[in-house]
């Protein structure tokens, strides 16, 4: 753990943003799958100082410190938890004044996606549900697709596949996807969006969009969106193949947003593609 007093901090007002160096980093879900790909990252990168991981309430040692201290200590928090817990951290975060939040968890009710919102009024938090440069593009790719494809002719699936420890479905990543193929067409997903199939369904409505999900083994995360008229098929699709790539994503995503005026981001902004 870092002694936060003994850094050698460097603000300069630069383009809209204050430059931090190093930026103290606190990691919520550190001992989780990607908090275990992130943390050899942070050793590693001089840009960095890691003040201390963030578990669940009450537990710390083993590397994970008391989330109000990591809270006074961080420029920047990385979430890798689950909605309801980034949520949560956004209200406190927001609730002392900073730090910025990178969110990378998903599985989120509507009700905390607006408490995220009501946060970014007051602190920087960018958040995405997959930090991959070829994910953000496959997005752009798909509303161009969904503007280019009539609803009356050509229907839109999303077939996600995830490893068997996965608790949210759809990932967040099918559901960014499925946000960009219904913004293609001029629609809310939510008046349109079919998630998951069974039984005597009827015939499918013209203009769905359905959500088909996979889990077996230890699939990094496989996404596939179809658009499909009576005589052929497009099929625009992502595999991941390692987290490491999510991991780095998420640093570079921490890196942009440090020094940044309140408000919500996405990868899109640190991509240059939003
Ligand atoms: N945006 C992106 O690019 C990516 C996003 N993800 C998302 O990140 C999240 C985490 O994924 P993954 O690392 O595989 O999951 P894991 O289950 O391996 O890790 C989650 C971690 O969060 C901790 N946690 C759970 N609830 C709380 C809480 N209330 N407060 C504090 N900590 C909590 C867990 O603690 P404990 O060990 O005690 O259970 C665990 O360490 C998921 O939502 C996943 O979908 C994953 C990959 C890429
Ligand atoms: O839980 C995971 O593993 C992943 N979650 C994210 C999602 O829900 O889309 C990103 C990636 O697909 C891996």
């Amino acid at each position: 753990m870092l002694d936060v007093n003994s850094r050698s901090a460097e603000n300069i007002a630069s383009q809209g943003k204050t430059v931090i160096s190093p930026i103290n980093i606190a990691v919520a879900g550190a001992n989780g799958r990607m908090g275990r790909a992130i943390l050899p990252l942070l050793a590693a990168d001089p840009d960095f100082a890691f003040v201390g991981g963030i578990g669940r309430e009450g537990a710390i040692g083993a590397g994970l410190i008391d989330r109000s201290a990591a809270i006074g200590a961080a420029d920047v928090i990385l979430d890798f938890t689950t909605g309801n817990a980034a949520a949560e951290l956004a209200g406190l975060c927001a609730l002392a004044g900073g730090p910025a939040l990178v969110i990378g968890a998903t599985g989120f009710e509507p009700d905390e996606l607006e408490r995220i919102a009501e946060a970014a009024r007051t602190i920087p938090i960018l958040r995405s549900g997959n930090f991959s440069i070829g994910v953000n593009m496959l997005v752009g790719l798909v509303a161009q697709a969904a503007r280019a494809l009539p609803a009356h002719a050509w229907d839109i699936e999303i077939l996600e596949a995830h490893h068997n420890r996965k608790i949210d479905a759809p990932s967040g990543t099918a559901l960014m996807l499925g946000e960009a193929a219904a913004e293609g067409r001029g629609v809310s997903l939510a008046s349109v969006e079919r998630r998951g199939r069974d039984g005597i369904t009827g015939e499918r409505p013209t203009g769905e969009i359905g959500f088909a999900v996979l889990r077996a083994g230890g699939i990094v995360g496989e996404h596939s969106v179809l658009f499909a008229a009576a005589e052929e098929v497009v099929t625009l699709s992502h595999s991941a193949l390692d987290r490491g790539m999510f991991a780095r994503g998420a640093l570079a995503a921490a890196r942009w947003v440090a020094g940044r005026a309140p408000g919500e981001y996405t990868m899109g902004d640190v991509l240059g593609l939003a």
